[in-house]
């Protein structure tokens, strides 16, 4: 007797994919990469969903319909996130999660085998199968610049023109050391105009022996204008208005800090600063605070008139920037939601790569290249900045 993934495999060979992944159109019960009942609002049977999970040996034709839900299932996060949570505790049993805890945090809100079913916050999928990353046509790195010297201090920098640490120009080079043990080259490198994005660039191009890769600097890819809060210190800030407080100001996507005013000690210091004369935005029209969303619109028309073409062009292009501006463009091109976007942040110094299609859609989750384990230290790291520090208490 055949088993249910070869049930299915025979099945869908048979019928040929483009019939089976139509009838997702149609909204039948049954499961779109084969004929086979699905799973309680599911769109993959079990059979097929361990076959893509890597549970069994991949059929090409659920291969084939998950390149295609792949995508879809990007461009559609927030439906295909809800999906994933409607997943019951006897489906994730049967799919033995704990075999396949995810290498990254996933915001899901159950075990993250969950995703299974969604397509987009669980790298299993996409890293156990391998033939997906034959879709690929664009591989884009971005990368937060090391570790500043205010960074150590644990206050906002935002738009004051830190340098590196000791430690920072460390995690620079590692950086470009590391990229160049997985053979990056690039074309272009794109920075913010801000020293510490830029001396990250220096850094990584020369590891990389690619001194002579044009660098091009916006104040569009700036860290995100703090106001206020610039140059205060987080522990603090939590002990005196709660560490809920500081995370909506850090992580929340539409909510901006107040702004800063000519009484902040370091409002001359940025905006006098001789750089913003020559944006492509008059200096009167800089921001004075930004919420991530203010962030993202400032970011996108860069991303649409210059970076993205460089893409197209076939370019390979690294962006050395911030934590703030770096979350914003993922948030855009991963499609990841207003509420999903709080749980992400990115350590100091570690490449994020993203793979895209030919439309700039990406074909799988972004990854962070690198010891999985330093990095998720080095992102707890990040989080704990806005707590009280015990001591404080
Ligand atoms: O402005 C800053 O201090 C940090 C971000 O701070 P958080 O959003 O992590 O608090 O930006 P970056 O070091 O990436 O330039």
């Amino acid at each position: 007797m055949d088993s249910p993934g070869q049930a299915s495999r025979k099945r869908s060979q048979s019928r040929g994919y483009e019939s089976s992944y139509k009838k997702k159109k149609d909204k039948t019960p049954l499961c779109e990469a084969c004929d086979d009942k699905v799973l309680s609002g599911k769109r993959l049977c079990l059979a097929c969903l361990k076959a893509a999970a890597g549970h069994a040996e991949p059929d090409p034709d659920v291969l084939s319909y998950i390149r295609q839900a792949v995508s879809e299932g990007l461009r559609q996060s927030e439906r295909a996130k809800k999906r994933c949570r409607s997943f019951s505790p006897e489906e994730y049993a049967d799919l033995n999660s704990d075999e396949y805890a995810p290498p990254h945090k996933c915001s899901s809100p159950g075990p993250c085998a969950v995703a299974l079913s969604c397509f987009l916050h669980c790298h299993i999928i996409f890293q156990e199968v391998s033939p997906l990353s034959s879709m690929s046509k664009y591989k884009l790195v971005m990368l937060r610049h090391g570790e500043g010297a205010w960074n150590i201090e644990n206050r906002f920098c935002s738009w004051v023109d830190q340098k590196l640490s000791a430690d920072g120009l460390k995690e620079a080079e590692m950086c470009g050391k590391h990229l160049k043990s997985l053979g990056f080259e690039f074309d272009v490198v794109f920075t913010s105009i801000l020293s510490r994005s830029i001396q990250t660039a220096w850094l990584v191009l020369q590891e990389l022996g690619q001194e002579w890769v044009p660098i091009r600097s916006s104040w569009r890819l700036n860290e995100r204008h703090y106001g206020a809060l610039i140059g205060l210190n987080r522990a603090e800030l939590a002990l005196n208005h709660g560490e809920e407080q500081v995370k909506i100001w850090r992580r929340s996507y539409d909510v901006a800090p107040p702004p800063i005013d000519e009484t902040h000690p370091y409002y001359q210091v940025i905006h006098t600063d001789r750089r913003y004369s020559f944006c492509d935005t008059q200096k009167e029209k800089l921001p004075k605070s930004e919420s991530l969303k203010h962030v993202l619109e400032r970011l996108l028309p860069y991303w649409n008139d210059v970076i993205a073409p460089e893409i197209k062009k076939g370019k390979n292009i690294l962006i050395s920037a911030h934590g703030n501006s770096t979350r914003a463009l993922l948030k855009h091109l991963e499609g990841i939601s207003d509420t999903d976007i709080i749980n992400i942040s990115l350590p100091t110094g570690v490449p994020v790569l993203l793979e895209l299609d030919e439309h700039l859609h990406p074909i799988k989750p972004h990854v962070f290249l690198g010891d999985q384990e330093a990095i998720q230290a080095a992102i707890k790291k990040v989080e704990d900045q806005g707590k009280v520090k015990p001591s404080d208490n």
